[in-house]
């Protein structure tokens, strides 16, 4: 097969083909080294599509759709390439789709809880009910879960925004509102998870899911505001306030596939490893008749039918010396520790191709004693040529004495290769049969800590808050989590809620410090979305100059 002249790898360039035809496959050639920024664009249906670099700004969520395309073939360039600046072969808004392919940016938000109410009991022979507002349901969680049958993240392209359902509100009759429904974000094995920041940072990595069936709580839904049933003491037998329901937290999360190939084709370089990916697959590496023609790992997807696919791996070879760094094998080496399955190509047209069988194995077994260990089904191939035709019975007999069936194969012309990719899948399905039971045991590992964190700072005390001062417009801020939250749960249209929130003001502190930072009649205090005039002569902040702010972060510029 000729070599395609879209596919060379160089410097910092990484370039993809997706074929996309009935069996709608994809691969990459490297996927690495992008610097491009995240681009974000807004479609008519509200649906958000994301993409990278030079992505053309007129993109519109069809030309996203691989689907769409599916009797065509789509090439995809990714930027630092040549071809990429003559606009030819530039095609607008193709990048995103590589890039969706191994990352993603998403958005999740926890429900929202259900507010309280305010009722009371009214019965005709009981004048004086007592209060009946229920609490409202807490928000429903945001899971992430590894889903076996994913491998890629390319489902992200189109749904981007995961939003947990908000809790009921209570009712009268002391009835609490149902919880909010709880949303599960399917991710690939091999998915690494951190949190994303305005421009493009990134945050550390919160988790990495590996294994199909790992569900971890990501963010726990906002508790239910208390109803007035819950506010009754023995001072206050007709309370007149509920609280709103906790705001879920929302978060933009940043995530990143590092594929874990089920199968590995490794051999000794010029062997065909290369060909017999692209005859199995929709990937065409580039091919020569060289040794290390290839540089990089090449991926590949492999379908054997709707739903039985794997993800193939072509590796660089492997020469005599590779597991002392010898040759390029040593570097790729350790991606093959991912793969459950190995096949191993043989040259047949080479003169001692047992000799070439032993060498490379022994490669494996000194790179790693668990590399060899690893299931493997040998080919034998270039069977088109005389010369390997000819030796094909000695290599096999020599195999079956070691109680090894060899297949043969001609890459070249894809004979014999769907064998290969039966006997491959087979074996693949046989390694996570028994892996599965092994692997419900891993894992005292915390999955839930991103949600544990989160509920720790909610239960922060509101005695910890910090004073900033700005004189020139006489402007006191007072931040800490354990207030804000406690402003957010504050219903204002009850005039309780105001007395409560003075009450709370003066018992956690925040009055004293103020005080003794020297505050003046006149000035302004700001606290989360609550803006209040401090008035000396009665000590302390009065609740008819206390006002809701302006929602954003405009500053008001008015005293109230
Ligand atoms: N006649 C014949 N030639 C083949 C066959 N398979 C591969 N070749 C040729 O062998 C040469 C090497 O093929 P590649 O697929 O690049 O081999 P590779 O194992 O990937 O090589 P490296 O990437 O360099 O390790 C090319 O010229 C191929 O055309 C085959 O079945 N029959
Ligand atoms: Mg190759």
């Amino acid at each position: 097969m000729a070599s395609s002249p879209s596919i060379h790898p160089s410097d910092s360039t990484y370039e993809a083909r997706a074929s996309l035809g009935s069996n709608s496959s994809i691969f990459v050639q490297d996927i690495e080294g992008s610097d491009d920024e995240f681009l974000e664009f807004e479609s008519d249906d509200d649906e958000v599509i994301l993409g990278y670099g030079s992505m053309h700004p007129e993109v519109e969520a069809s030309d996203l759709d691989l689907e769409s395309e599916s009797d065509g073939e789509l090439e995809v360039y990714l930027d630092g390439d040549d071809e990429f600046g003559n606009g030819e072969v530039k095609e607008k808004g193709v990048p995103a789709i590589m890039r969706c392919f191994d990352s993603a940016k998403i958005y999740v938000k926890a429900g929202d809880g259900g507010n309280g109410v305010v009722a009371f009991r009214r019965e005709k022979f009981v004048p004086f009910g007592g209060p009946s507002g229920g609490d409202g349901g807490k928000g429903g969680d945001v899971y992430v879960e590894v889903d076996g049958a994913m491998n890629s993240l390319l489902p992200f392209r189109k749904n981007v925004h995961f939003r947990a359902g908000r809790g009921r509100h209570g009712q009268g009759r002391k009835q609490a509102g149902a919880k909010g429904e709880d949303v599960v974000v399917k991710v690939a094995p091999g998915t690494v998870i951190r949190e994303a920041f305005k421009g493009g940072m990134q945050g550390e990595v919160l988790l990495e899911l590996m294994h199909p069936g790992q569900r971890a709580l990501l963010l726990p839904g906002g508790r239910g505001g208390r109803g007035n049933a819950s506010f009754k003491s023995g001072t206050n037998k007709v309370p007149k306030i509920a609280e709103n329901g906790e705001e879920g937290t929302e978060m933009w999360l940043d995530l990143e596939l590092k594929l874990v190939a089920d199968v590995g084709i490794v051999g000794a370089p010029n062997a065909g490893k290369s060909t017999l990916l692209s005859a199995i697959s929709a990937a065409q590496p580039t091919i020569a008749n060289y040794p290390f023609t290839t540089l990089l790992p090449n991926l590949g997807v492999v379908s054997l039918d709707f739903d039985a696919t794997m993800v193939v791996a072509d590796l660089p070879g492997l020469l005599e010396g590779a597991h002392r760094g010898f040759g390029l094998g040593h570097e790729f080496l350790r991606h093959t520790e991912r793969c459950s399955v190995l096949v191993h190509v043989v040259d047949g047209s080479g003169l001692q191709p047992e000799y070439e069988f032993d060498a490379v194995r022994l490669e494996l077994e000194l790179f790693s004693p668990g590399l060899a260990e690893k299931p493997y089904i040998v080919v034998y191939n270039k069977m088109d040529l005389p010369e390997a035709y000819e030796r094909w019975d000695s290599f096999k007999e020599h195999l079956q004495a070691r109680g090894i069936q060899p297949f043969c194969s001609s890459a070249m012309n894809r004979q014999g290769t769907h064998d290969i990719v039966v006997a491959a899948y087979e074996l693949l399905m046989e390694e996570r049969k028994s892996k599965r039971g092994s692997e419900e045991w891993t894992g005292p590992l915390n999955l839930n800590h991103v949600a544990d964190t989160i509920q720790k700072q909610r239960r922060s005390s509101m005695n910890e808050f910090e004073i900033f001062y700005d004189s020139s417009s006489n402007t006191w801020h007072v931040d800490g989590a354990g207030l804000r939250r406690f402003v957010q749960m504050t219903d204002w249209q009850y005039s309780e809620s105001l007395r409560r929130f003075q009450h709370v003001l003066e018992a956690c502190g925040v009055n004293k410090s103020l005080i003794k930072r020297g505050i003046k009649e006149g000035d302004t205090v700001i606290i989360s979305e609550m803006e209040m005039v401090w008035h000396d002569e009665i000590q302390k902040n009065d609740s008819s100059s206390m006002r809701k702010r302006a929602t954003g972060s405009v500053k008001w510029p008015q005293l109230y």
